[in-house]
């Protein structure tokens, strides 16, 4: 399965194909079209154990390939890990014309992605995804690490020269990684594609057992969304807000809990069911979507807001980058595929986050 993404930098392909990462070479060379000088390939400790030497393999030994490791988690995107990366893209003297590959979730594409967007001023790079939730994260060029005040505060826009997405390699993924991913499939669903959310609900029933077709294809469909809203607003100027839903709260619980301590898409989910009791208060609307909690609560999410103190929750949500003019604003729905981006009054959040809190 493939989609093109028609960013202004320049177009790249999606490839969702079992196996492929066996074959990473020779993807890259076929669409790319570029013939990179070396290759760095960053990745974490977990992933390194079990796939790197099957990439490292698919590139014949003429071809120069370093690798960089780094801890695995959220606490990865660091100024430090960033500068040690750097340090030794140095050191293994990469020029303009190499290629940095991020193989592995989120936290590594975010990451990796910030290096090649800012070594020697940018050089390409490749993505592949290794967890569920990095089907979101590598499409759409957003890099960057975090800073104690504020998740992806620090980072770029930085288009990928292709996104090659091996599902098979998603079978290792333990239970809260399928969480942390399902919460961004999910969301996609609810901001644009309400016929997918039914579809999920279907099909969707455990994350022990996945049918390759059905995986494939929620992959296919999730991504599909993605791509068509950067697509149309590449450098979020508008409509990519939407892809927010949910990461208002959900950034501003990572962080006040400290990063790692609670998997992304698991603070997203539980923001998602923040936005979604929003939405009805201020559309005055009745969206039904306790079926959806109740999908995802089967599925071992808990939605409950953490025991952290909500001005304090107030207070990260205030430095969010959809703020403006110190003003909080939120993606709410005023039906599953009709988002707005609103301003909200610090009163309606509080009243809402004390009577949410525990419950
Ligand atoms: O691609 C986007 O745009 C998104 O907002 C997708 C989000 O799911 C993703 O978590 C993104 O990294 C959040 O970006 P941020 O700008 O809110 O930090």
């Amino acid at each position: 399965m493939n989609l093109q993404v028609n960013s202004s930098v320049h177009p790249y392909s999606i490839i969702i194909e079992p196996g492929s990462r066996k074959q990473l070479y020779e993807y890259i060379i076929e669409q790319t079209k570029k013939h990179p000088t070396s290759f760095l390939v960053i990745t974490d400790d977990c992933v390194a154990d079990l796939y790197l030497e099957e990439v490292l393999n698919s590139f014949p030994n003429h071809i120069r390939v370093e690798t960089s490791i780094v801890p695995h988690g959220e606490k990865a995107k660091s100024f430090q890990q960033y500068e040690n990366l750097l340090t030794a893209a140095l050191q293994f003297k990469l020029d303009r014309g190499a290629m940095i590959i991020a193989l592995g979730g989120g936290v590594v594409g975010d990451l990796a992605g910030f290096v090649a967007a800012t070594y020697m001023r940018g050089i390409p790079f490749v993505q592949v995804p290794t967890t569920l939730l990095a089907h979101d994260s590598s499409v759409g060029g957003k890099v960057g690490i975090n800073h104690q005040l504020g998740k992806n505060m620090v980072g770029a826009f930085h288009q990928p020269s292709l996104v090659l997405y091996d599902p098979e390699l998603l079978m290792t993924l333990p239970e809260h990684e399928w969480r942390s991913g399902f919460a961004e499939v999910i969301k996609h669903g609810f901001i644009a594609d309400k016929e997918f959310l039914e579809w999920l609900r279907r099909n969707v029933t455990s994350f022990q057992h996945w049918d390759m077709n059905i995986l494939s294809e929620m992959i296919y469909r999730s991504i599909a969304v993605k791509a068509k809203i950067v697509e149309e607003d590449e450098k979020e100027a508008g409509n990519r807000a939407f892809l927010n839903f949910g990461h208002t709260l959900g950034h501003a619980i990572e962080a006040e809990l400290g990063y790692g301590e609670i998997t992304h898409g698991e603070a997203v989910a539980i923001g998602m069911k923040f936005a979604l009791a929003v939405s009805e208060k201020v559309f005055h609307v009745n969206l039904n979507y306790e079926t959806y909690l109740k999908m995802l609560e089967s599925l071992g999410y808990d939605l409950t807001i953490p025991d952290v103190n909500i001005h304090k929750l107030l207070d990260r949500m205030k430095v969010d980058k959809k703020s403006y003019n110190q003003s909080i604003r939120f993606v709410l729905l005023k039906e599953f595929g009709n988002p707005e981006l609103i301003e909200i009054t610090e009163e309606i959040l509080l009243e809402e986050l004390s009577m949410k809190k525990g419950g």
